[in-house]
């Protein structure tokens, strides 16, 4: 494999290069940063000193018609720098995976959500949840890696919106992230001191993965349908609505996710499971887990996986879902891997079988 990553030194990045450097696939690795350009890998983050790559010299990202050809190319950079590299890239017949949220959404829906400046208009790319979208990513030329909240958001309830059991119009997700989450660079509200030994929520009613998960999660309800046209007519493009609500947990990483949704009919939390397990029997990352066990972050840190638990109230009729991530491993880095490995026809699972470091 010959792979490019832009922004390595951001968390995302790093976690890129952690996972990378204990395979022996790689044929070729260039790795892009402006700030710390011609210094070697191993120089900038010490925790690489004498592995595989460490002596890989970042490389300026404005030189990059000059790289050499690589088959992938990651872009692991904030919101609104991957435009400034994809049409380049795509254009050498390099296939790109986007960290970032510029290519999920369309372009009216991004604009509102993420405050964009006027610019050009995007065009979605392949959106890279191999549990939903496998056989499209691996054609693809161009991938929008999902959201780390969308990611563990969708996993928690596509089984519920594919089998049509609940109501899709009020559904209450309640997120906490570890921080790394909100990125390396430096900020007030992610500062240690305002940080630690508390909890907050932050984007109360603007999260800009509100509406990436209404549209995956409808579009999960549409083609998990086994009656098509009565899913179209019944449920308009605006029916998936979700209450997103994130919040700061004073750890490092992870994600500890909770929906909620109202069942149109009486379940169990045994045929919950049962169904969750059938959907996810096939995928190597999601763990449904059984009743009466809920998951916790530090069992997926890490690691790629997602943990999932169920309960159903039975008083209310009110479905939970549990959903755990790391944010920056199936949150980020490690999905972006897995695509990569379905776009270049290498085993899903190559260099993503870590266990859990707790
Ligand atoms: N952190 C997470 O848990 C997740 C992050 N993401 C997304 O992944 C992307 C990367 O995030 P993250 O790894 O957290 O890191 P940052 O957002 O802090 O990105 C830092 C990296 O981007 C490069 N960069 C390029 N242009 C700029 C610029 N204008 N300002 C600052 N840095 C720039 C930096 O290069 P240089 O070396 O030159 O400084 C550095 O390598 C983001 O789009 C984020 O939304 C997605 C899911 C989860
Ligand atoms: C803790 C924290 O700040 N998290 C980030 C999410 C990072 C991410 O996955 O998302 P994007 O790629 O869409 O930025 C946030 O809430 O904006």
């Amino acid at each position: 494999m010959r792979m490019a990553l832009l922004g390595a030194t951001g968390y995302g990045g790093i976690e890129t290069l952690r996972i990378l450097q204990g395979r022996t696939d790689v044929e070729q690795l260039i790795v892009g940063s402006d700030r710390y350009a011609a210094q070697a890998i191993e120089q900038v983050l010490p925790q690489f000193r004498g592995s595989s790559i460490g002596q890989v010299q970042f490389t300026k990202m404005a030189t990059l018609d000059d790289f050499p050809m690589v088959d992938v190319a990651l872009l692991a950079m904030p919101h609104g720098e991957a435009p400034k590299y994809v049409d380049r890239l795509l254009d050498r017949g390099i296939r790109v995976i986007d960290f970032s949220g510029d290519y999920r959404l369309p372009y009216d829906t991004y604009e509102l959500w993420y405050q964009a400046p006027e610019r050009a208009h995007y065009v979605p790319g392949v959106y890279g949840l191999p549990e939903l979208y496998r056989d499209h990513i691996r054609n693809a030329e161009l991938i929008a890696n999902p959201g780390c909240y969308a990611t563990a958001a969708e996993l928690a309830c596509i089984p519920l919106m594919e089998q049509q059991v609940i109501d899709p119009s009020r559904m209450i997700i309640d997120a906490k992230s570890g921080v790394s989450g909100a990125g390396r660079s430096p900020k007030l509200d992610s500062h240690f001191v305002e940080v630690d030994g508390s909890f907050r929520a932050y984007k109360v009613g603007q999260h800009q993965h509100t509406p990436e998960i209404e549209r995956i999660l409808q579009d999960a309800m549409v083609r998990g349908s086994t009656n098509l046209e009565n899913a179209l007519a019944t449920h308009d493009h605006s029916s998936v609505r979700v209450l997103l609500t994130t919040q700061l947990l004073p750890i490092k990483r992870g994600i500890y996710l909770t929906a909620y949704a109202q069942l149109t009919g009486t379940m169990t939390t045994e045929e919950v499971t049962h169904m969750y397990k059938k959907r996810y029997e096939t995928e190597p990352f999601i763990k449904v887990l059984q009743p009466g066990y809920m998951p916790e972050i530090r069992h997926v840190v890490g690691t790629n996986e997602c943990h999932i638990g169920i309960h159903v109230d039975d008083r209310t009729q009110t479905v939970m879902i549990v959903a755990t991530i790391d944010n920056l491993v199936k949150g980020a880095a490690g999905q972006a891997l897995q695509n990569a490995n379905l776009m270049l026809g290498i085993k899903e699972t190559t260099g993503l079988e870590q266990t859990a470091w707790c």
